[in-house]
């Protein structure tokens, strides 16, 4: 018995001693965090050895890939460990978790499979190569290509959406001077084959309700669709490139201006969506779109849950970034399945996106990026569900029940449908219809979903247009006033100024009471407006505390 005892004293301490040299092993290789849950995940990766697929570039209509990003120095001072692993084109997140005992560790592991899944030894050149370059050829061709970069704020969304940009202005130049292209729908002919193609860049951001031109100055944009369904970006700047060089510049400017105002306000970018469009046009054919390919750098995912901050404009923006995710979701989806409606008007960013959508050449890449780190796991969930389901094959009663909304909206009346003017009003009704949309399509997908969550996207909606119209209105009535001030100071020119002589006081009086009558209209007219925005900020706040959470994605 002595002898069992100190045999058994022995195991555990060769144990202890072999235990302490794999964590002096992992610290030296970066890897301090947990040793047992690093220990199984090695296990894992060890048994799934060998099934990495190589990746080969397809002409899909939507492709989806994953990346996911090195383990920062940051994170590993943290002690947070890598719990991501990635064999294309699977990728598993390891959650890990300690059984009732308190003392058993285990992984729960959940797989997921895209059309491709890169690791963080894949450059962004092969990321690139797999998923974006197609795109190129597709849009010389006349087709409509978007490129998004998805997922949580700090998981690499800007460095895989930067060198991506770098690298299609290369090739979008070496295609242009190495071949003339096929020119889809043109009428033909020696006219047609001696067109070249031009290139024109903007770069612009949406940030809360809001469209900011990044090539101009932060210049503020208006957004309209109009009687024929054509979605315009009123004041947009764009600009011709005549190189790769040249592109770049410009690019690496709009970049600039988003990240300097981020540094200003703390973290603005991971609050915006920024979309940068290469558009090819036809030389000397009156500036004709041939094609276009839109590469965007969504807001963080995460912040579409922030509905329970204090500050109301964190709250907006977080009700906004998770309306145009769920709402750019079902627009892909609309694209994939060839569904009839696309709830493009539901946000901002669809609207804007429209022709991505709604057109029979046009070809969709999701980057889905993550952090490897243990301590996001959750997040990095949630962006693996949402990529998930930009794909995910229809469930049976999904056309369905959205035929039976079509014919209840087509019913009553409602707006929504394809062409039905947005910039007359029209636009509010589109605008409802296509939030209802989205929330049935969640409820099919039986997430957690509420009435209040739907009003919370509509009030905040509206209350997004409501402020524009305010400000709008704020600034016409400052403008009037200041022409009215300046003719209020030539009127007493006229009365008491050095050289009058003759005046006429009856002229005087009648024009001054002409004028302040009109203040006061103004003033009372702004006053108006301001008391109706305000009803809509307390119905905002009213809405945003009863809805307990955002739905997921
Ligand atoms: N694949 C990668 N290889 C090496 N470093 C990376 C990679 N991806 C991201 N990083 C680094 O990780 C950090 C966060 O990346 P990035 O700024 O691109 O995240 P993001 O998702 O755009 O965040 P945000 O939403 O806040 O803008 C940066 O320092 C970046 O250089």
């Amino acid at each position: 018995m002595e002898r069992a005892r100190a045999d058994r004293r022995q195991k555990t301490e060769l144990a202890r001693v072999l235990r302490a040299e794999e964590e002096k092993r992992n610290i030296a290789n970066g890897n301090p965090g947990d040793i047992d849950f690093q220990r199984l995940i090695a296990e894992f990766r060890a048994a799934r050895a060998g099934s990495d697929q190589p990746h080969a570039a397809g002409d899909l209509k939507i492709c989806v890939a994953l990346r996911k990003r090195p383990i920062s120095a940051k994170e590993v001072a943290r002690k947070d460990h890598d719990s991501v692993t990635v064999f294309n084109p699977k990728v598993t997140v390891h959650n890990c978790k300690t059984r009732v005992d308190g003392i058993t560790k285990y992984l729960d592991s959940s797989d997921f499979q895209f059309d491709h899944a890169f690791g963080d030894v894949d450059t962004t050149a092969r990321v690139y190569a797999a998923t974006t370059r197609p795109l190129v050829p597709f849009v010389l061709d006349g087709g409509r290509a978007t490129v998004f970069a998805y997922g949580q704020t700090g998981s690499g969304k800007t460095y895989t959406m930067v060198g991506i940009q770098r690298q299609c202005a290369e090739d979008l130049f070496r295609a242009l001077t190495a071949a003339p292209p096929t020119r889809r729908g043109s009428a033909g002919g020696a006219a047609a084959a001696a067109a070249t193609l031009e290139v024109y860049v903007s770069f612009f951001e949406i940030y809360g309700g809001r469209c900011q031109d990044l090539l101009n100055r932060r210049h503020r944009l208006d957004v309209r669709e109009d009687g024929q369904g054509d979605v315009h970006i009123a004041g947009l700047e764009e600009f011709q490139a005549a190189s790769a060089e040249e592109l770049e510049q410009l690019i690496d400017r709009g970049n600039r201006n988003r990240t300097t105002h981020a540094t200003e306000s703390n973290d603005t970018s991971s609050r915006s969506h920024a979309i940068c469009q290469i558009a090819l046009k036809e030389a000397g054919g009156g500036g004709r779109l041939h094609g276009k390919l839109s590469l965007i750098d969504l807001a963080g995912s995460e912040r579409g849950a922030d509905t329970k901050s204090h500050n109301r404009q964190r709250r907006m923006e977080g009700a906004e970034i998770n309306k145009s995710l769920l709402a750019l979701k079902e627009c892909i989806r609309a694209l994939d399945s060839g569904e009839a409606h696309v709830p493009y008007r539901a946000s901002k960013l669809t609207l804007v996106l429209k022709d991505s959508f709604t057109r029979r050449a046009a070809r969709t890449v999701m980057i889905a990026t993550v952090s490897p780190g243990a301590s996001h796991a959750d997040h990095t969930l949630n962006t693996l569900r949402y990529a998930d389901r930009v794909k995910e094959t229809k469930v049976a009663d999904f056309a369905d029940a959205r035929r039976q909304r079509q014919r209840r909206s087509s019913g009553s009346g409602g707006g929504g449908g394809e062409g039905k003017s947005a910039g007359d009003g029209g636009a509010d009704s589109g605008a409802g219809d296509d939030i209802r949309y989205l929330h049935e399509t969640l409820r099919l997908h039986s997430t957690a979903d509420s009435e209040e969550v739907v009003e919370l996207h509509r009030t905040v909606q509206s209350l997004f247009e409501k402020e524009e119209a305010l400000l709008n209105m704020h600034m016409s009535v400052i403008q009037e006033n200041a022409e009215l001030l300046t003719e209020e100071g030539r009127l007493l020119q006229q009365i008491q100024g050095d050289d009058v002589v003759d005046y006429d006081i009856d002229a005087y009086a009648a024009r001054l009471s002409e004028i302040l009558d009109r203040k006061m209209q103004l003033t009372a007219m702004l006053k108006l407006h301001l008391g109706q925005f305000r009803r809509h900020l307390e119905e905002e706040e009213s809405v945003s505390k009863r809805v307990s959470s955002m739905p997921q994605y």
